[in-house]
């Protein structure tokens, strides 16, 4: 059991239509990854119950979409002040179940609960147009409706901020939600649904549901008065919610997979790029969507650069997330373990070397050393994967359309980052990568003022921004006649 200010907070039923609903006759167990102990149990919901969270869903629809942007604001507000106040025991609960470092995890709820603000904002101006008309005695108009009961399906590596990146423009637009967060990390939503209740959220806007992955998307993905599923997690999946969702053409976002270029050019400060490389590879042990993938460094640099980022590595501390000194935490379970063994050695038998690292730590558990591959080719296995796992391959390049190229040669695009101290290069290749964000010698982008979401098979919509509603809403065009 989890020890908490409020042990309130920690929520082993499911939210649905403001009740707090308990297991039928099944459960998932939820364990902390630091050491496998059980935290507690969530319900496995059955078909039945999450068709009757829908109704709910649709019911409340009828209300909140009629409220005012400033009444709506309000309870979200109300909300957003609950989030801050609790957000050690929140940050507690995530660390519990998901495993990384406390400090992470309070960065993680506040950029989550940036989005509140932001959004209650931007639906007050989310304003229609009077279009000039071609015509004498008719005027046209267009306006924007909310899209009506929402499905949000969250992952397991960020389970409070990239909920919040969804429920904030869904609910600010007067949509009402369903939400399913992954199965590993229930608590961090469910806690999130108390304090919306407690910030007087009606009954049926918020409904959080737990069970198994395919009965719940099944339902997301069929039920006729889901208007849209919002997703974030693998392209494997997101192309399978995809084909679902067409039977009733629902309107989708879809924040999916990632395989991020990180560039570094022989004029990049190159004590800045490598301490950047730390965050950017080894923030949540490397279970990040928009994590460095594939360290590209100029040929003439490379040696140095591997050197500054080897001495960083060394500094990084294993342990338990809830021990302040704490930078890296275990991965989130076995399997994940047993996939980043299984990629690295198909890696160093393709001719990768291993600078550091590359075993499992005597920590024991599913903690992984971080690990540095040098000599990595585009023929490496690595080069096409999204490794997820703390695993840092650096290839080299010589010129700046080899490695446009090379950073653009696969599917998916979310994520790229560049370091150079050439103004004419920034500009250039910040338009030549075909990723959905480009940080220039940054690598902390997100934030609710700018557009997050990738480009090709990484997905579509976008989340934050002043066009962030937008995916939440119908634009609808009148004309009337005079
Ligand atoms: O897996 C994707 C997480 C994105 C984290 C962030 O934007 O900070």
């Amino acid at each position: 059991m989890i020890k908490l200010k409020n042990q309130n907070l920690l929520r082993q039923e499911c939210l649905i239509n403001g009740e707090w609903v308990k297991a039928q006759d099944s459960v998932l167990e939820i364990v902390n990854p630091f050491d496998n102990s059980k935290i507690g149990t969530v319900p496995k919901l059955d078909k039945a119950t999450l068709n009757l969270a829908v109704e709910k869903a649709q019911e409340a629809f009828k209300t909140w979409s009629k409220l005012m942007p400033l009444e709506r604001s309000a309870v979200l507000m109300r909300w957003h002040q609950l989030i801050l106040d609790n957000i050690d025991d929140l940050a507690l609960i995530m660390t519990s179940e998901q495993g990384k470092p406390l400090a992470e995890a309070k960065g993680e709820i506040l950029n989550g609960v940036s989005y509140l603000p932001w959004f209650s904002e931007q639906a007050r101006r989310a304003c229609g147009e009077v279009i000039p008309s071609p015509w004498p005695n008719k005027r046209p108009i267009s306006y924007h409706q909310p899209v009506g009961v929402v499905a949000a399906i969250t992952p397991w590596n960020f389970p409070s901020s990239l909920l919040m990146r969804k429920l904030a423009p869904a609910l600010a637009a007067g949509c009402t939600v369903i939400a399913k967060p992954a199965k590993e990390t229930p608590f961090s939503a469910l806690a999130l649904g108390y304090l919306a209740v407690e910030a007087g959220i009606p009954k049926g806007v918020l409904n959080i549901v737990t069970g198994d992955s395919r009965v719940v998307g099944d339902v997301f993905t069929t039920h006729p008065l889901i208007r849209k599923v919002t997703f974030t997690g693998s392209t494997a999946v997101g192309k399978t919610l995809l084909a679902q969702c067409a039977g009733t053409v629902k309107r989708t976002s879809m924040e999916l997979g990632g395989n991020a270029p990180y560039i570094v050019f022989a004029d990049a400060d190159l004590e800045r790029a490598a301490s950047y490389a730390i965050a950017c590879k080894f923030r949540n042990a490397g279970q990040t969507c928009i994590s460095a993938n594939r360290i590209f460094v100029e040929k003439s640099v490379v040696a140095e650069f591997t050197k500054k980022f080897v001495e960083k590595v060394k500094t990084l501390k294993l342990g338990n997330g809830v021990d302040p000194q704490t930078t890296c935490g275990p991965l989130i379970h076995e399997q994940a373990v047993k996939d980043i063994e299984t990629l690295l050695k198909k890696a160093l038998e393709q001719g990768a070397k291993l600078v550091i690292g590359g075993k499992r730590s005597e920590l024991g558990g599913t903690f992984f050393e971080p690990t540095v591959l040098s000599n990595v080719t585009p023929e490496n296995i690595l080069f096409q994967e999204e490794i997820f796992g703390p695993i840092a391959p650096i290839y080299t390049f010589e010129t700046e359309e080899e490695v446009i190229k090379l950073a653009n040669a696969v599917p998916v695009g979310l994520a790229a980052y560049v370091f150079t101290q050439n103004l004419r290069r920034s500009w250039l290749i910040a338009e030549a990568l075909e990723f959905g964000l480009v940080g220039v010698n940054e690598v902390a982008l997100t934030t609710p003022e700018a557009p997050f979401g990738g480009m090709k098979e990484s997905g579509m919509g976008k989340e934050g921004s002043t066009g962030g509603l937008e995916d939440y809403q119908v634009t609808k065009y009148a004309l009337m006649g005079l």
